[in-house]
């Protein structure tokens, strides 16, 4: 760089104080995610411990940032990598540095029954922080599923049972009773269901297991918002839904489990918001092991 160009970023100046985290915010970054071309916005920072620095070296987070979009991300290792040099790249005015790397992480999910399958997009945020020497990361991620309330399923069925009752008194007549269900007065209740969001927080270790993780939480949900779906899917889908109803505290405490017993089990933070079809508000439940409530 020519020492020609004046250099305001450099200056010193006893009032200048340190400051906790000084850098970029919201820079476009491509990143390489195991079989996955994906577009981040990427925050990161380093702090200015060093009082009586103006400004940090903006230019050089912004050079470990390209060389992270250029490497292929199978790990954290990577993540390391690039705080390490956004930190020593301050030539001794900083100590630490955090990363926040957030982005739709594309995966192709297979119909229910009908063999098709369909693309989703999960929002991911990848975040780490290298402070002092100490390397630590996490990774956010949200499914959204669908939750039928179990109360709302079982206030349902009696009213559909009483109808029952009156309509077909002592016989059952099986053809009559499918025309009957089938017809607009046949239903006479259906309980009330919502799209869902299960807000998940992880601390990684060396690997980034998005694609595993986001497998078993569904799984353990029984109930993921679908891809494509034909009626037969649509049909195994009302099945699941009535066969695995859910207040937000089972979404809750299911997940909990289910990290609590897998090799992602570390710390981990679960919220699952309900946005209630029966309110005009969220019903909302948490439950964490090691990271801060959210
Ligand atoms: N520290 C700092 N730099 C800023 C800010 N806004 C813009 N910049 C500019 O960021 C550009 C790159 O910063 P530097 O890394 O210091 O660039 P440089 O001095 O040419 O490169 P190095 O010699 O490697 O430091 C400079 O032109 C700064 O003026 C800011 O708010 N803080």
């Amino acid at each position: 760089m020519p020492s020609s160009l004046p250099d305001v970023a450099r200056q010193q100046d006893p009032c200048y104080r340190p400051l906790d985290q000084v850098g970029m915010s919201g820079l476009a970054l491509p990143l390489h995610l195991d079989g996955a071309l994906v577009l981040a916005k990427a925050d990161v920072s380093v702090n200015l411990g060093q009082a009586g620095t103006k400004g940090i070296h903006m230019s050089r987070l912004h050079l470990a940032l390209e060389a992270l979009s250029e490497q292929l991300l199978y790990g954290v290792k990577p993540l390391h990598h690039c705080l390490d040099q956004c930190v020593n790249s301050q030539q001794g005015s900083a100590d630490s540095a955090r990363l926040r790397l957030a982005f739709d992480y594309p995966l192709r999910r297979p119909s229910l029954v009908s063999g098709h399958r369909g693309w989703k997009a999960y929002p991911i945020a990848l975040e780490a922080e290298l402070a002092k020497g100490r390397f630590r990361a996490w990774l956010q991620l949200t499914l959204p599923y669908s939750s039928t309330c179990p109360c709302s399923a079982a206030l349902a069925r009696q009213l559909v049972a009483a109808d029952f009752a009156q309509q077909f008194p002592g016989s059952l007549d099986k053809e009559a009773v499918l025309a009957w269900l089938q017809s607009p007065e046949g239903v006479a209740a259906t309980p009330h269901s919502q799209r869902s969001e299960a807000q998940i927080t992880v601390s990684l270790g060396d690997n980034l297991p998005i694609a595993p993780l986001i497998d078993l939480l569904e799984s353990a949900l029984k109930t993921p918002v679908q891809t494509l779906v034909k009626r037969e899917d649509e049909q195994a889908f009302a099945r699941l839904n009535g066969r695995h109803p859910l207040f937000v505290e089972d979404a809750a405490r299911t997940l909990a489990q289910t990290l609590e017993q897998s090799p992602f089990g570390g710390d981990f933070r679960v919220r699952v918001v309900h946005k209630e079809s029966l309110h005009a508000h969220d019903a909302v439940a948490e439950i964490s092991q090691g990271l801060p409530d959210g």
